[in-house]
């Protein structure tokens, strides 16, 4: 049953506004979880990256794999083993564990949960990193058991690459109200955050069940849906008027990454502000067309994860093994961009920008629109700016490792799933917005590089980018991420 709606409306709002900013003096380091037994079940993209922090942070750390994937040597055991983990059954490490972490696929939960349930010592704890399966599933733990929910703001390969650089990504923690015996879920959590460098970048003291509003929202739209859209669209666009298929698909590649970075340390603003005023008074007027067109489906989308459609589809496709996903992976396989070749072509950071004025108020328009729908549904800014804005170029890089097949490994496949089902409508519904593209603004720079602008115009639009509330918010965030690394100088 969805526990969400089964709450009164009252209790439902009550949770989706819960959102506190952890200041980092309420940080007492990995104290409470030192010298206790974590046992993470899954090394995957999360289970390994949070157990390679963890350890590092001083705290003790094995894991739990399926019988086969250790008789077997499967991907989770290496992952495990090669970095020296020790790793065991369900049956030999659960009962030793005071806090086990739940982190195999959203799809496998209810079944992990059957069966590590009566292994757990009398009032362990159990960690999730999304809260899918007690919030859309309805899952009942154990009354003993204190259930918490970790959630990083970002995918596990780059929870562990802003870890060694001395930062972190932003979290959200929570204590599932039907589950704290001890009143002590909120103190592990907390730990627990600060062991993975968490705190570092920023944690917000959550719900359940906003956290998984806000996390399905992201990634479904801005996060990887847009992405998606955005490459196989403008990569197909140059490639029509001309542009050489490699030099477009590097344009693309790492083009999300570059302009994303710029929007990551100084928020739409200084992403804008890269760009010449020409430029930026044309992807000003492209995003806002982008943003009436988008409206709908960005609507369309919240309103399914609020009423709990979306996760009665995406569970009907589980039922059918998958079908639905294994399909739409298939064709995202063979878009254009994902077969093209990357180019070996030196491009600058500026050229990035330069040249892609496009892929600039795509971003903006999907970072903005992903905020307003957000906030208008309950969510509050803390949360949706680390969902909407400061997780975009961790996505990004996904997607400059290996195209549209890294982000979508890399990912859930809950984010997967939601990811095409975005692209799969909003690729057709941009369309016709673009046939209307030429160069001039994804591939070749705008009005052959001239300056010329209107003071009126420029003085109006950049008003109106800086007085956006993803801006208002994005600048007091990043006041406490003081740690925050610039990746390339
Ligand atoms: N991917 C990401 O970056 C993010 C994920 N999350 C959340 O983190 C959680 C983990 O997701 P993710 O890291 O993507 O997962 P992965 O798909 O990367 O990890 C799968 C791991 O789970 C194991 N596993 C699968 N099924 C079972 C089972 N029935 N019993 C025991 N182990 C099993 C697999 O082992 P094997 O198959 O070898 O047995 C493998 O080690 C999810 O709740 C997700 O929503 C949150 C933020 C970002
Ligand atoms: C963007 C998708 C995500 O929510 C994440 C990496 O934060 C996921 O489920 O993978
Ligand atoms: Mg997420
Ligand atoms: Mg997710």
């Amino acid at each position: 049953m969805n526990y969400f709606n089964s709450l009164p409306l009252r209790r439902q709002l009550e949770q989706l506004g819960t959102c506190d900013f952890m200041d980092s003096a309420e940080f007492s380091g990995v104290e409470k979880l030192k010298g206790k037994k974590i046992v993470i079940v899954g090394c995957g993209a999360q289970g390994l990256n949070q157990g390679l922090n963890l350890r590092d942070s001083g705290l003790d750390v094995s894991y739990a794999l399926r019988a086969e994937a250790i008789s077997r040597k499967r991907q989770s055991f290496i992952n495990a083993t090669e970095n020296g983990f020790a790793v065991g059954t369900h049956d030999e490490m659960i009962p030793q564990a005071d806090l086990v972490a739940n982190l195999t696929p959203d799809k496998q939960h209810s079944a992990v949960i059957d069966t590590i349930m009566p292994l757990m010592k009398k009032g362990a704890a159990l960690l999730y990193s999304h809260g899918f399966n007690i919030v859309e599933e309805g899952k009942q733990i154990r009354e003993d058991i204190t259930v918490i929910m970790v959630a990083p703001k970002s995918p596990g390969s780059e929870v562990r690459e802003e870890y060694k650089r001395g930062f972190g990504v932003p979290t959200l923690i929570a204590v599932h109200p039907e589950n704290d015996p001890k009143g002590e879920g909120l103190e592990l959590a907390k730990a627990y955050a600060a062991g993975t460098g968490g705190h570092r970048a920023g944690v917000l003291k959550s719900s359940f069940i906003a956290e998984v509003k806000s996390d399905l929202m992201g990634e479904q739209t801005i996060l990887c849906g847009m992405l998606q859209t955005g490459s196989i669209l403008i990569f197909d666009k140059m490639v029509e008027k001309g542009i050489k298929e490699d030099y477009a698909c590097k344009l693309v590649q790492f083009g999300w990454e570059t302009v994303s970075e710029a929007m990551k340390h100084g928020g739409i603003t200084n992403m804008m502000d890269r760009l010449s005023n020409p430029a930026k008074i044309r992807a000003f007027e492209l995003s806002e067309e982008l943003k009436e067109l988008m409206t709908p489906l960005y609507q369309k989308h919240m309103d399914d994860i609020m009423s709990g459609k979306f996760s009665s589809t995406m569970m009907e496709d589980w039922k059918n093994d998958d079908k639905d996903l294994l399909r739409w992976r298939e064709e995202t396989n063979s878009t254009g961009f994902e077969k093209a070749p990357t180019g070996t072509m030196e491009i600058s950071e500026q050229e990035y920008f330069d040249h892609g004025v496009l892929m600039v108020a795509m971003v903006k328009a999907g970072v903005e629109l992903a905020f307003e729908t957000m906030t208008s549904s309950g969510i509050k800014a803390e949360s949706a700016y680390y969902e909407s804005l400061h997780e975009v170029p961790l996505i990004a890089n996904l997607i400059g490792r290996k195209k549209l097949y890294e982000m979508n490994k890399v990912i859930s496949d809950t984010a997967e799933y939601g990811c095409y089902l975005f692209a799969n409508d909003c690729v057709p519904l941009l369309q016709d917005f673009m046939k209307k593209i030429d160069t001039d603004v994804a591939g070749k720079s705008f009005k052959g590089g001239s300056n010329d602008v209107d003071n009126v115009e420029l003085i109006r639009v950049n008003r109106e980018i800086r007085n956006h509330p993803v801006e208002t918010v994005g600048a007091r965030l990043r006041g406490f991420m003081t740690s925050m690394k610039s990746l390339r100088y």
